[in-house]
Order: C-alpha cells, then structure tokens, then sequence
C-alpha cells in the first residue's frame, strides 16, 4: 500500500515519512526556525544556498512520524531553482518576518506558487510570522496574518527561532494534521477494500463462475 505522495505505507513500528519545505524570503528565519526545532540551537547561520536538509522523528501520542525537512535559499536569485524542491512535498511552512511587510507580500506570492504545483488541499500550509521577540519594529500585526491564513485555509502562527516561542508547537500542528489527513486516507481504503471484498463475495463468486 503507498501513502499519499506514492511512497509504501509504513510497516508496524516504522514512522510515517512526511516531507516538508521550509518556504519564504531572504532572512525571514527558515534556518533558524529548523535549528531550532531539530537541534533546540540558534546560532547566526550564513544565507542557505540552494537548499539544506534535515530530518526529524517526532513522537505523538502512539504514533512516530519522520520529518524530512527541506529548507529553501530565500534570496531572490534562487528563487527560479525553488520549485524544484516542492515535488512530493506533504507541507509546507510559508515563512515570513513580522518586522517586515514586504516578507509577508512575498509569502502571499510563494502561496501562488504552490498552487500552481499542487492540487487544493494536496499540501498542508502553515502560515509563519517569525521573530515575535522583535515586537517593537513589527510591521504585520498579528490580525493581518491570522486573517490571511484563514481566507487561504492555512494553519497560522508567529514563532521566534530566537527565543523558541511556538516554534516545536508549530511544526507539531503540523504533524498532527499530517497524520490525521494519512489516517482518513487509510480509512477510506480499507472501507474501500472492504467494498471490493464484499462484491467478490459468495453471491459474486457464484455468478462469475457459473456455468
Ligand atoms: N531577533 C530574531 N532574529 C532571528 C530570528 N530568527 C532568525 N533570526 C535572524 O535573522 C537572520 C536570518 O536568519 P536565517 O535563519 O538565516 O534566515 P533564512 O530565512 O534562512 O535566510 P536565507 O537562508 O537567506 O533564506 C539571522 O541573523 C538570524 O539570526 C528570530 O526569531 N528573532
């Protein structure tokens, strides 16, 4: 059985496998939110080139998942390389800066990419304003994002990597919403495989195979 990106379902005790890419402009934080959420570290870290990688085996509940986290060069001359990094991506963190407005006009524009390389509701989006440890030079207020997260649907939140607010709870929403969208799936094959099971019941049978 494949999960919903093709690759095979988890075995008993192995973890669900979700990708994620970490999306938005030159220094709103992508790196440092994933420091922080994969090694609890923040440190300057320089301008990511091309794309850097982690991953990450979150436990919730019975359930283990592995994060395979993809963080994209923000810089507007990587940005025609970007997309690449989408494919069989489960979700992604659109990521922007609360001191700047201009980071947030640019996460509304990596939205419209997304949509034009997933079908609705194919990704989960989570909508990020980062480094709220900046309060006093904020630019975007908390209402603007929250609105423009609901009329998108997106999960919505503002996180400082700096001082770790919200940033594990982030990416566990995150996850939460991934394994109950893979759970549906599941669900909804076995009632299918269930349907199937009872068309080439005995009645089925009988009639295929009567001579
Ligand atoms: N005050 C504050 N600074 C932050 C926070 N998160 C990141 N920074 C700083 O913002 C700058 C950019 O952070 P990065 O994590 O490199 O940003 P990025 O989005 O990955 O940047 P690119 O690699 O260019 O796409 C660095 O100087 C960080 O230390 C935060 O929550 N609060």
């Amino acid at each position: 059985m494949a999960q919903a990106d093709g690759r095979p379902q988890p075995g008993a005790g192995q973890p669900h496998v979700f990708k994620l890419v970490l999306l938005g402009s030159g220094s709103v934080g992508k790196s440092s939110l994933a420091l922080r959420y994969v090694k609890n570290d923040f440190k300057s870290i320089l301008p990511t080139v091309g794309c850097a990688f982690f991953t990450k085996v979150v436990e919730l509940g019975a359930t283990s998942l592995k994060f395979e986290i993809w963080d994209t060069a923000g810089q507007e001359k990587y940005h025609s390389v970007c997309h690449l990094y989408f494919r069989g991506a489960n979700a992604a963190l659109l990521v922007y800066d609360i001191t700047s407005k201009d980071s947030f006009h640019k996460a509304q524009q990596w939205l419209k990419d997304l949509e034009r390389e997933f079908l609705p509701g194919e990704v989960v989006v989570m909508l990020v304003g980062n480094k709220t440890d900046l309060s006093e030079e904020r630019e975007v207020t908390f209402e603007e994002g929250k609105e423009f997260a609901e009329s998108q649907s997106l999960l919505f939140m503002e996180t400082s990597a700096r001082l770790n607010h919200q940033v594990t709870e982030a990416f566990s929403a995150i996850a939460r919403e991934l394994l109950q969208r893979a759970e549906r799936k599941e669900d909804q094959t076995r009632r299918g495989g269930a349907r199937l099971a009872l068309n080439q019941g005995p009645m089925g049978r009988a009639k295929c195979c009567a001579r």
